[in-house]
């Protein structure tokens, strides 16, 4: 940081460790209140689970939500609502596809011509996916959820540069909550000037349906230790649910009753409120 700095960016021609990202603005007639990112170090924990979780409970809240997919190789968004292709769009923009309650989503799968082809695209091609999905699409949102590719690569360092990402949920399972995994997401989050939200620690128990007990099926839980330790809040713990699972694979997580995320879903609330 220079000496004489003014915490001014947009005056500023120093490439210092501080610098402000420069955001993109979204297309001229989205209505895009706040940002949340939702990331996982790995994999397969949950987060698109997470996601479309999240944007359910919001609309249960009363507000308007959307659901950007920015896993490009790996969409899964459509599915878990049942929404299929192709969006509308006029050339110069595209609509999201609206699922039955009214969640806005927009994904490579509502895009491509055969859903089931795999996206066989390098980093930057795939980053420009994710840019046009913010600038082409016409969202009309108070909260848009953006679930992330997994780790800390080329896309979820395109979401904090491109999109005025106002906040991130941390999604972990018990057996990769290590310190390093959340570690890493956090310092991410840090060095793009992203607020950390909380963390969702998903598959974190099942629950026996003779006796009620609960079992550590991928053994004991750290996440309270990890918050602790960044000084994070624990937003939920999720089970596994064969009921969610079911409902999910079905494209019907809009009609799972379930309330585990509505903690998250307060929070997340809150950032309208401020
Ligand atoms: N709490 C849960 N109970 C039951 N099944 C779950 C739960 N959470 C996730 N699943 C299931 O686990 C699988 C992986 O979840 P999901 O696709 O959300 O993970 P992900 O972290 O987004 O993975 P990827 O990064 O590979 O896209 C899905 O089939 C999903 O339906």
């Amino acid at each position: 940081m220079s000496e004489a700095c003014t915490h001014d960016c947009s005056s500023c021609k120093s490439n210092c460790d501080h610098r402000a990202p420069q955001h993109e603005p979204p297309h001229a007639r989205s209505r895009i209140q706040k940002v949340i990112g939702v990331v996982s170090g790995k994999g397969g924990v949950g987060k698109s689970m997470t996601s479309a979780m999240l944007a359910v409970s919001m609309r249960r809240l009363g507000f308007k939500a959307g659901v950007l997919d920015a896993d490009i190789t790996g969409p899964s968004i459509p599915r878990l609502f049942g929404v299929k292709g192709p969006a509308t769009g006029d050339g110069e923009s595209i609509n999201p596809v609206s699922s039955r309650t009214g969640v806005e989503i927009m994904s490579i799968n509502l895009l491509l011509d055969d859903p089931e082809a795999p996206v066989v695209w390098r980093g930057p091609v795939i980053a420009g996916a994710v840019k046009q999905f913010w600038q082409e699409v016409v969202w009309d949102v108070d909260f848009l959820f953006v679930d992330m590719p997994p780790g800390t690569g080329d896309v979820p360092l395109t979401v904090f540069q491109t999109l005025p990402v106002d906040g991130i949920v941390i999604v972990s399972s018990p057996q990769e909550l290590v310190g390093m995994i959340v570690g890493k997401a956090v310092q991410m989050a840090q060095m793009m000037h992203v607020p950390i939200l909380g963390l969702v620690e998903n598959m974190s128990y099942a629950v026996c349906p003779d006796c009620g007990k609960h079992i550590n099926v991928f053994g004991d839980s750290h996440v309270d230790e990890i918050a602790d330790k960044y000084k994070l809040p624990v937003l939920a713990k999720m089970p596994i649910d064969p009921e969610l699972a079911k409902e999910a694979d079905a494209g019907m997580i809009e009609m799972f009753a379930g309330d585990y995320l509505d903690n998250a879903a307060q929070t997340v609330a809150k950032l309208l409120k401020k």
